[in-house]
């Protein structure tokens, strides 16, 4: 791989004796990993049920390398959102910002969704995650990617982050800013970022990257946690811009994230030495297997230091509690909602009576006919430019209700009472995720006529609707497999 001559220049002043190796580095294979949606399924279960050649990811919790033959992007488990696919070391900002549940996290540079989905994970549906991105086109990548998930407390928005300040100051309890940058990390795995890579770009990522990190301070309420991260090595854009942040807001100061052996310290002699940056993590390709990135974990004081390592623990095995779980319908809290008229209550009790899912009927909004679910501890947010605020459960239609993709994609196997479950190995399974009709008469069915949530091993993948026999194709066509 050649690299360009003036970031090569660069990066020998920074590593010194060090270069060779960095250099040697882009010659060694790039490596493959994903993370598990803890929201689903706990990793030990995953580990049991995948039919993949994983190690695990030392530093990542829930994530594990693959071995590139594995094709995870094409195994039903992945329309299952039981896992994201994810460089490595683009695993730990999320791993590293302490998330509780009931929390207002925001990820504020969100799309295509590769921290948010962790954010919302852990926050096991409880509390709000605002996701943004000033791209719409990327917003829209974000959007799929958290309903694969099934997270049903998100607020999706396409803002630029400083229209957004004034009405969320100091709102958030956790936020995440992975930056804009210029890629430098990244040449090995795309090597497109290498060839759109110039000398001036770290100088003006910088610029909007020290925008973005003071409006993100704004909006972070006093004893909050801020983590920056980038995929870049140049200081301008990490020690610089953090040193940056200090200088303009004497109310934040860097604390260590929860270390790992593999990771270096941040580079203060980079940034006019001041100590305490080396309290940032610098995650270099040839000290460990994964790319190159920066993070940096603030706190904002005024308030007690949350680390949140318990809630870390109780995330990841929470995919196997849910699955035990057992509740009432969730018709039953229906018949007291203020919010919804007669006539739709007599249409959402008929679908809702199978649905055994805690639903609080109060946060249940019917626009059109369209049918949100919206995240508690939001408030009013007239004006802000979203994609989806909550679940989207589905659509009211004259006299019947219509459940969403997105519903089916929140749902535990348990919280539906009529399922028809394949096995990963039944090919009926890429016939249903291609939108084919498949036959299911030789299937145990506990209902001839209707909604029938379709599962593979147990995680759902959409919903079929079963009339005269026939199972019709009710998966989403834009999300089809090809
Ligand atoms: C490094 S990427 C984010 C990757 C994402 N966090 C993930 O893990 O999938 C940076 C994102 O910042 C967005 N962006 C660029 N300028 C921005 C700005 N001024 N405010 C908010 N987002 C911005 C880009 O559209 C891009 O999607």
């Amino acid at each position: 791989m050649k690299l360009p001559e003036a970031f090569a220049d660069k990066m020998k002043n920074i590593l010194g004796k060090e270069y060779e190796a960095f250099e040697a580095g882009y010659d060694m294979p790039r490596q493959y990993g994903l993370r598990v949606n803890t929201l689903k399924i706990s990793t030990e279960k995953f580990e049991h049920i995948a039919p993949f050649h994983l190690t695990k990811i030392p530093w990542i919790e829930n994530g594990y390398y693959y071995e590139e033959e594995d094709a995870p992007s094409r195994h039903p488990y992945y329309y299952a959102g039981l896992y994201y696919l994810q460089e490595p070391s683009a695993m730990t900002p999320a791993s590293r910002l302490p998330v509780n549940p009931g929390e207002k996290v925001l990820d504020l540079c969100a799309a295509p969704g590769g921290k948010a989905t962790e954010l919302g994970a852990r926050l096991r549906g409880e509390g709000l995650l605002v996701a943004n991105d000033i791209s719409a086109s990327r917003a829209k990548a974000l959007l799929k990617n958290v309903e694969v998930f099934g997270i049903p407390n998100s607020f999706l928005i396409n803002e630029v982050p400083g229209n957004i300040s004034d009405r969320f100051e100091e709102f958030f309890d956790k936020i995440l800013v992975d930056a804009p940058c210029s890629g430098e990390g990244m040449f090995r795995k795309e090597p497109e970022v290498m060839k759109a890579w110039s000398e001036d770009k770290p100088a003006a990522c910088a610029r909007v990257q020290k925008e973005i990190i003071l409006q993100a301070a704004k909006m972070l309420r006093p004893g909050g946690m801020l983590l920056y991260s980038t995929c870049t090595f140049s200081p301008e854009e990490n020690e610089q811009v953090i040193q940056y942040l200090l200088d303009n807001r004497e109310d934040f100061e860097l604390v260590p994230a929860k270390g790992y052996d593999g990771f270096s310290e941040g580079r203060p002699d980079l940034a006019g030495g001041n100590e305490e940056l080396k309290k940032c993590v610098r995650i270099w390709p040839h000290k460990m297997q994964g790319e190159g990135h920066f993070l940096a974990l603030l706190h904002k004081k005024g308030d007690s230091l949350n680390t949140g390592a318990a809630a870390v623990t109780s995330a990841v095995q929470d995919g196997q509690q849910k699955e035990e779980k057992a509740v009432v319908p969730a018709s039953e809290g229906l018949k007291g909602a203020k919010n919804i008229t007669k006539t739709d209550k007599a249409v959402l009790e008929e679908f809702f009576c199978d649905v055994y899912m805690d639903i609080d009927w109060s946060r249940v909004e019917i626009r059109k006919g369209q049918v949100y679910y919206v995240p508690g501890a939001l408030g009013e947010q007239r004006g802000v430019n979203f994609l989806r605020n909550g679940l989207y459960l589905g659509e009211l239609k004259k006299d019947r209700f219509e459940p969403s993709q997105s519903f089916a994609m929140a749902l535990h196997k348990s919280d539906y009472r009529i399922c028809l479950n394949f096995p990963w190995t039944d090919s009926r399974v890429s016939k249903y995720l291609r939108g084919e009709t498949v036959t299911v008469d030789d299937m145990p069915i506990k209902r001839q006529r209707g909604w029938q949530l379709i599962c593979v091993n147990g995680y759902p993948l959409g919903w079929g609707k079963l009339v005269n026999g026939l199972l019709k194709n009710k998966y989403l066509p834009g999300w089809r497999m090809r």
